[in-house]
């Protein structure tokens, strides 16, 4: 189906009083469905109006487009009313005039009569009976406000667009009139896109909430489901188990665009050199999730000032996503990044230009769980098998599966674990990409129909009796790496002495997060809001005590479900990399390079990772060139890939050529 409104790679320039230009907006990608109703949200001046503009018609972008309905939009249109925050009334005509004014210019053909019936409906709608024959500054600001939409609806636009309209309202004006415009809205399936700066007001009215980062070159940072049943009724909306989680991850956002700002102001102050490092003034990006455990215990326990960075600042990343962002265009200086990552940018994921980044260090193994909704567990399915049985037997129901980024480890193994089972991963299931702290929430609203995601996700849904983990990774490929530490290329080019500092400072707190005496206080530690901001129970199962599945059988003890240090884990072994060089083809995110050996020797630094282990006093550094032993029975012998990949039976249309990387600089 068609998208109902399609925001297509809109960039917006302003130019500056004294020469050069403003860049407003950069790259905003969206695609809108018939009647949704969309929440802009962003501090002032990220660019919410001047988006909204774009979408009315009001302004042309400086590049990309907007499409209603497979239409260009290229001017205003009674297709699309906008309700602005001061009213725009005509003070000289009264409520009735108002709204006849525009209904008469927009449906010049219909009958007098006809277009009285429609005004009078729209008095009726939003109340106004008893001030029809007011002029504007007989009214108070809400029932201003009221007239301006109902002036709004009278001509039945397809696309409503509202720029803060409560702004200006007292308390109890605006929640009535979000009643009225909420009910308005389901009523005719109205497809809306309001401008707010209000959290709660976003969250009562929206289904999708797009949270713009600050400018200059805003871009759409977040997008939040809001699976909420409709009709919805304010008070059960803010008692809703999810609710306070949803808010309190929106208000992380707006928090962290402000400190962004400082870190601009910081990131212009340089590299700052001392005690014999080339940076020791360093941003690092994590997502909240148990295993950013080694960079947080890093932080707090002192191991970076240890090694000598002094100011390491820990930025709590919203998605993947957002990390990729964060180290390709240099706003961070390294990151915890799925496995995955540093290959998929490095061999240009999605068509993108290649972006070398490499990694010195492991951060973790394990860790993962595939949970699926408790109906599931109802209709008898344990195993793989028995859920190619149970979509077999609903054809018309396709599940929705989630993963969290294309190049994580939850989307090479959910696949290869659906594969082996005789699942095809594109075409009997619907696998689609959600932020982790968000996967509770879109179980819970029933967009989707499980997932495969790290901890403490996992756990919170099956604690909340949404859903059972029907498998673990220790299921699949026990001892995966999971997280990597991963850098720009050129950046550990420029600072290797910071470069081996930093593995060296993460590798002795990946020792600490190992030793179960301390896993208690690591789990009190991971649960504060700056870093996961879950509860402790919800953080402990897998980590502290056994690992409950949600199916009702005895909790397990699974003592390598968190694996930081022992067994060899931080070593980035090209083998590993190599596999998931094959998977990324298999499914076809990027081609297999016929120069395999070039990537991994490029994106897998050995050398900084064996220089970090000896200032530890490891030994046990070298390579591992074993085949990895999946729990299916199969077998990946690095030795030969591409037979590797034509043996897979459900695959995609494998791409294998030459990838050439530039080197590319900040
Ligand atoms: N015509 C213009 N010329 C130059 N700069 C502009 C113009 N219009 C907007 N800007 C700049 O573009 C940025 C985005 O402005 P915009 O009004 O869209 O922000 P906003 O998010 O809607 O802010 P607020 O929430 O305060 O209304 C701001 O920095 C603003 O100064």
């Amino acid at each position: 189906m068609l998208p109902f409104v399609e925001i297509d790679h809109v960039d917006q320039v302003f130019p500056l009083p004294g020469g050069g230009e403003y860049i407003a907006l950069k790259n905003i990608d969206l695609t809108i469905r018939k009647g949704e109703f969309i929440s802009l949200l962003g501090h002032s001046g990220c660019g919410k109006s001047t988006l909204l503009n774009i979408i009315a018609g009001l302004a042309k972008p400086a590049a990309g487009g907007v499409v209603l309905e497979g239409r260009q939009v290229t001017e205003p249109g009674p297709d699309r009313m906008v309700v602005f925050q001061n009213y725009s009334l005509l003070p000289w005509l009264t409520v009735r005039e108002n709204i006849a004014l525009a209904v008469n210019r927009v449906m010049a053909t219909a009958s007098k009569s006809e277009r009285s019936a429609i005004v009078e409906q729209h008095i009726d709608l939003v109340n106004l009976r008893h001030a029809a024959d007011k002029r504007p500054g007989q009214l108070s600001g809400g029932m201003k406000q009221r007239v301006a939409i109902a002036r709004a609806l009278a001509i039945r636009p397809k696309l409503l667009l509202l720029d803060e309209p409560f702004g200006a309202l007292d308390a109890l004006t605006r929640s009535s009139l979000q009643d009225q415009l909420m009910q308005i809205a389901e009523e005719h399936e109205l497809t809306c896109i309001m401008v707010t700066h209000d959290v709660d007001e976003a969250l009562l009215l929206s289904d999708r909430i797009v949270m713009l980062t600050n400018g200059p070159e805003s871009y759409v940072g977040q997008i939040m489901d809001v699976p909420f049943e409709r009709p919805r009724d304010r008070l059960e909306v803010v008692n809703h188990p999810s609710y306070y989680g949803m808010r309190s991850e929106i208000v992380y956002f707006l928090n962290q665009q402000k400190q962004a700002k400082k870190r601009k102001a910081a990131l212009q102050v340089g590299a700052i050199a001392r005690n014999g490092l080339e940076k020791v003034n360093l941003e690092l990006g994590f997502v909240p999730l148990t295993d950013c455990a080694p960079l947080v215990v890093a932080k707090e326990l002192g191991f970076f000032e240890k090694y000598g960075l002094e100011q390491v600042t820990l930025s709590r990343e919203p998605s993947w996503k957002a990390i990729a962002e964060g180290i390709t265009s240099g706003r961070l200086d390294a990151a915890q990044m799925i496995a995955g990552m540093p290959l998929a940018l490095t061999l240009g994921m999605g068509g993108k230009a290649p972006v070398p980044v490499t990694t010195g260090l492991v951060l973790s193994r394990n860790g993962n769980a595939i949970t699926l909704s408790q109906r599931f567990l109802h209709d008898g399915v344990r195993t793989v098998e028995e859920l190619k049985a149970a979509i077999a037997r609903t054809p018309d129901k396709v599940p929705t599966l989630a993963v969290v980024h294309p190049a994580s480890m939850h989307n090479l193994m959910m696949r290869h674990w659906l594969a082996t089972g005789g699942i095809d991963p594109d075409q009997d299931v619907n696998l689609v990409t959600i932020p982790p702290p968000q996967m509770v929430a879109a179980l819970k609203g029933g967009g989707i129909d499980g997932f495969c995601v790290g901890e403490p996700w996992n756990s919170r849904a099956i604690q909340e009796g949404l859903g059972y983990a029907i498998a673990t990774d220790l299921d699949i490929w026990p001892g995966h790496l999971e997280k990597v530490l991963g850098v720009r290329e050129d950046w550990a080019n420029r600072y290797p002495k910071t470069h081996i500092a930093l593995v060296t400072a993460l590798l002795e707190a990946c020792e600490y997060c190992d030793d179960r005496r301390n896993r208690e206080a690591l789990a009190e530690l991971l649960s504060r809001d700056e870093y996961v901001g879950a509860t402790v129970d919800q953080i402990r199962p897998g980590l502290v005590t056994p690992y409950d599945r949600g199916t009702g059988d005895e909790p397990e003890q699974l003592l390598r479900y968190n694996q930081f240090f022992v067994d060899r884990t931080n070593c980035p072994y090209r083998t590993e990399g190599l596999w998931i060089m094959t998977q990324l083809a298999r499914w076809g995110i990027t081609p297999f390079p016929r120069n395999w050996f070039d990537i991994l020797d490029r994106t897998r630094r050995l050398d900084v990772f064996g220089a970090a282990a000896r200032d530890l006093g490891l030994l046990d550094t070298e390579p591992n060139r074993s085949p990895i032993h999946f729990a299916d029975g199969s077998v990946f012998d690095p030795d030969d890939p591409i037979g590797y990949l034509h043996s897979l039976a459900i695959k995609r249309d494998v791409q294998v050529e030459e990838v050439s990387i530039d080197v590319v600089t900040v």
